[in-house]
């Protein structure tokens, strides 16, 4: 029998896995439940429904922080709890996993170990740089197109790749992501309103306003502490303040794109200019933000829908197709990886 082949596309926030067997994506939450301190008894999306409602004894963690993996024996008890049926892994099965670039070696060789070094007794591991997968993710030509520019904006970590001709150009990983937009909601939701909110709220008004849209006397309503009175209360927060608290950390990431374009060599920055930038990454679900991010850079911009699912469908269409699997694929252990040098 064939051996199956997994793509994983593991998020600060959210993993993403492509089982080629069973041809389907599935996505978790990238958290874990710790009672106790001492054993884990819940992982993925059954986790994340107590994260900020637990009780004391029950710890809610993410193993991975700013797209790197930051607890290895958690990372990889929960990726096999995912990937286990019945308790076992498949026999012998292939792994290809979509990366950052702009990591170090040894953060690289974290995620190569954390599958080639567990139980899993995988046949291969192969790495696919993230910005790669998420272009093949969008159906372009990776191949022979000239300039390509990718933006990923996810949950821990903003993702700049420039691409061409099947190759990167330049890269650059930021840590700015969702979680640092909902940390700056709920910071100036205490400092202006002296109400404390928690992240899953921040989340919710960042997902729910059209953050970049005209309207400013748009509010929501939303749970929280009164800091002032000490008391759990329900107050309106308007779209103004969420605004404001998003827009240091975007202007950032609009900074960053904008510096990478100019250093961008010129063939292929005109191809960029002609085509566009891409955004992928779920924090590219913001409502309007294609059009703050056309203002601040002067090009198009354009976004897919489910941007978060692009680097993993990316994934499946490298390994269902032999060439991009050949050329956009790379083991650690190739005899000319710079690793081994
Ligand atoms: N419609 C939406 N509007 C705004 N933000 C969204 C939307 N949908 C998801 N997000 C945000 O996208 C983030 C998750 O995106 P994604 O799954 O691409 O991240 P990740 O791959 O886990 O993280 P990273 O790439 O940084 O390691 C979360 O912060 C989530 O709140």
């Amino acid at each position: 029998m064939a051996r199956n082949i997994y793509g994983l596309d593991l998020g600060t926030y959210e993993i993403k896995i492509f089982d080629k067997k069973k041809v389907r994506i599935w996505r978790e939450k990238n958290v874990i439940a710790m009672k106790d301190k001492k054993y884990i008894f819940s992982v993925g999306n059954e986790a994340y429904k107590m994260y900020e409602k637990a009780p004391e004894n029950v710890e809610i963690l993410f193993p991975m922080k700013n797209g790197v993996i930051a607890r290895f024996d958690d990372m990889q008890y929960l990726l096999g709890s995912l990937l286990k049926t019945d308790h076992q892994f498949a026999r012998g099965a292939e792994y290809v996993i979509a990366v950052p670039t702009d990591v170090t070696e040894v953060e690289k060789k974290a995620f190569y170990d954390l599958v080639m070094h567990s139980e899993a007794k995988a046949k291969s591991v192969r790495i696919v740089e993230r910005g790669l997968a998420d272009a093949v993710g969008l159906g372009l030509d990776v191949m022979n197109e000239t300039g390509i520019f990718i933006a990923n904006f996810g949950g821990g970590t903003t993702e700049l790749s420039v691409l061409s001709r099947g190759g990167m150009v330049m890269n650059r990983l930021l840590k700015t992501g969702g979680e640092t937009l909902d940390a700056a909601i709920a910071g100036r939701v205490r400092r202006n309103r002296e109400f404390l909110i928690g992240k899953s709220t921040a989340e919710r008004l960042r997902k729910e306003f059209a953050v970049f849209e005209d309207g400013t006397a748009d509010a929501k309503r939303v749970y929280g502490r009164d800091l002032t009175s000490g008391v759990p209360a329900h107050t309106e927060i308007q779209i103004s303040l969420v605004r404001a608290a998003v827009k240091e950390p975007l202007e950032e990431c609009a900074e960053a794109i904008r510096s990478m374009l100019t250093r961008t060599p010129p063939d292929v920055r005109r191809a960029i200019e002609a085509r566009g930038i891409y955004l992928t990454g779920g924090v590219a679900g913001l409502k309007g933000f294609p059009t703050y991010l056309g203002e601040r850079t002067g090009l198009k911009v354009f976004t897919v829908p489910d941007p978060e699912l692009c680097a993993v469908k990316g994934l499946q269409k490298i390994i269902l197709d032999k060439e991009y699997y050949k050329k956009l694929s790379y083991s650690m252990l190739d005899q000319n990886y710079r690793w081994l040098r």
